[in-house]
């Protein structure tokens, strides 16, 4: 697994602390708790039954009757010119669920990576740009992107800004639902909301009991996910996702053993609910082959009914020659196929996909067809983290996935699928 702390800095600079679990250096800790008694009292931003509601549709996933399509920003923006409208965002995910859907003959269902998505783990503490250091950016609700020292001093005003934000993110959704039949139609006739549950504080202060269930419930989002970074076992935030009744997912990287699969069951399903437990793996196009099938045989063996969903973009991020991050559609599409190939083999449910994507016409990845080429990254590089697929990229991955996630297709027609796309 990836270092959970920022412990590869080192030298004399007072920034180059340790960072514990990826949660940032608030400096001031009588201000965070404030802001946390703020959020407590403040109502919970989605319902108990809309995320069991979504636990009964992930189930569905689960058995093979659906795909989950899960997508959105890496890191969503507060405000600014280049805040993408919700409207868009869900069109966008509308369009490549539509084409999922005729292609698969499958329903499927729509998660939002937004209304929440506003925290970030990083691999390093520090942002250098010259001869200036200063805190990185973790996402919205902790600092600002802007490179400058203030706006990089995690400020605990920002979890309140992070709640309205995604509040007001949530009555687009609620305005859209209304007035917007065709969209919700495509969507799969509902859509729920998803981001990495990161920050604690923030997380536990909008965690409620259901009077009607008495159950505990983290109600910032519907499915709340655990990252590659955090998913330590024995970690704080494990046991928070433990702890509530929410739909959980868990991200898989390249470093994951059958060990760490099946202490994350017991943890987080011990009673083999379906529709509790989704693991995301995110292997990268190289590994997929090699260290899924393992993976999945825990899982079968253990009983355990856990959805299965590719992230095929985190695991094929590298950065380019002139220091930008970005990513190969071909390599994203490839570890889809990889692992749509070996669920195949095994007999498993490919439950569905989750991407980092915006229906903005930016060149963040990089692509053999349209094309977008290295030289063209800097055109409209607008992410606020990790590189997007355009409108166009998505839909086109949604275009090749279709087919091969009927039922029944058959791993030597994607076999001679991937020969004929070279
Ligand atoms: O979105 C995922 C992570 O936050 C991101 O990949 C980390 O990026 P970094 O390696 O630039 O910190
Ligand atoms: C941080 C992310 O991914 P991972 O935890 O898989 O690296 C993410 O989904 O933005
Ligand atoms: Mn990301």
């Amino acid at each position: 697994m990836t270092a959970s702390t920022n412990t590869a800095l080192s030298g004399a600079n007072p920034l180059h602390v340790p960072v514990e679990h990826q949660q940032p250096h608030w400096p001031d800790p009588d201000e965070l708790a404030d802001v946390v008694r703020t959020l407590g009292s403040l109502p919970a931003l989605v319902s108990p039954s809309d995320c069991d509601e979504l636990r009964r549709r992930l189930a569905a996933v689960a058995r093979g009757e659906a795909f989950l399509l899960q997508g959105g920003d890496c890191a969503e923006l507060f405000a600014g010119p280049l805040i993408e409208p919700t409207r868009d965002k869900l069109r966008c995910l509308a369009d490549m669920a539509a084409v999922l859907a005729s292609g698969s003959g499958l329903p499927s269902l729509t998660v939002g990576r937004l209304a929440g998505q506003y925290a970030k783990p990083r691999s390093m503490g520090t942002e250098t740009r010259g001869d200036r250091v200063l805190p990185v950016y973790r996402g919205d609700a902790v600092n600002d992107l802007r490179f400058d020292a203030e706006a990089r001093t995690p400020n605990p005003q920002r979890l309140l800004a992070a709640y309205r934000a995604a509040d007001r993110v949530l009555s687009d959704i609620r305005r859209l639902r209304t007035r917007s039949h065709a969209l919700f139609t495509d969507l799969g006739g509902d859509f729920f909301t998803s981001h990495e549950a990161l920050l604690l504080p923030y997380e536990t202060a909008l965690t409620r009991s259901d009077p009607a269930s008495g159950r505990k419930y983290g109600l910032s989002g519907h499915l709340l996910w655990i990252g590659e970074r955090t998913r330590q076992l024995n970690g704080p935030h494990m046991a928070f996702v433990a702890s509530v009744h929410n739909p959980v997912a868990v991200k898989i990287g390249p470093t994951a053993t059958r060990t760490d699969i099946a202490e994350l069951i017991e943890l987080i399903d011990p009673h083999r609910e379906p529709g509790r437990l989704t693991f995301i793996t995110r292997l990268g196009a190289h590994a997929v082959h090699d260290m899924l099938p393992p993976l999945v045989d825990e899982v079968v063996t253990r009983g355990s009914p856990a959805t299965w969903v590719c992230d095929p973009v985190h695991g094929n991020t590298f950065t380019a020659a002139d220091g930008i991050k970005t990513r190969q559609f071909e390599a994203i599409w490839a570890e889809v196929r990889g692992f749509i190939e070996v669920h195949r083999a095994l007999g498993t449910h490919p439950g569905g996909l989750h991407l980092e994507l915006t229906s903005r016409n930016v060149t963040e990845c990089m692509d053999n067809h349209t094309p977008v080429h290295e030289r063209d990254l800097h055109l409209r590089y607008e992410t606020a983290c990790d590189p997007r697929l355009n409108g166009g990229q998505a839909l086109e991955l949604a275009r090749l996935a279709a087919p091969l996630l009927r039922p029944g297709a058959q791993s030597v027609d994607l076999l001679q699928d991937a020969a004929t796309l070279g």
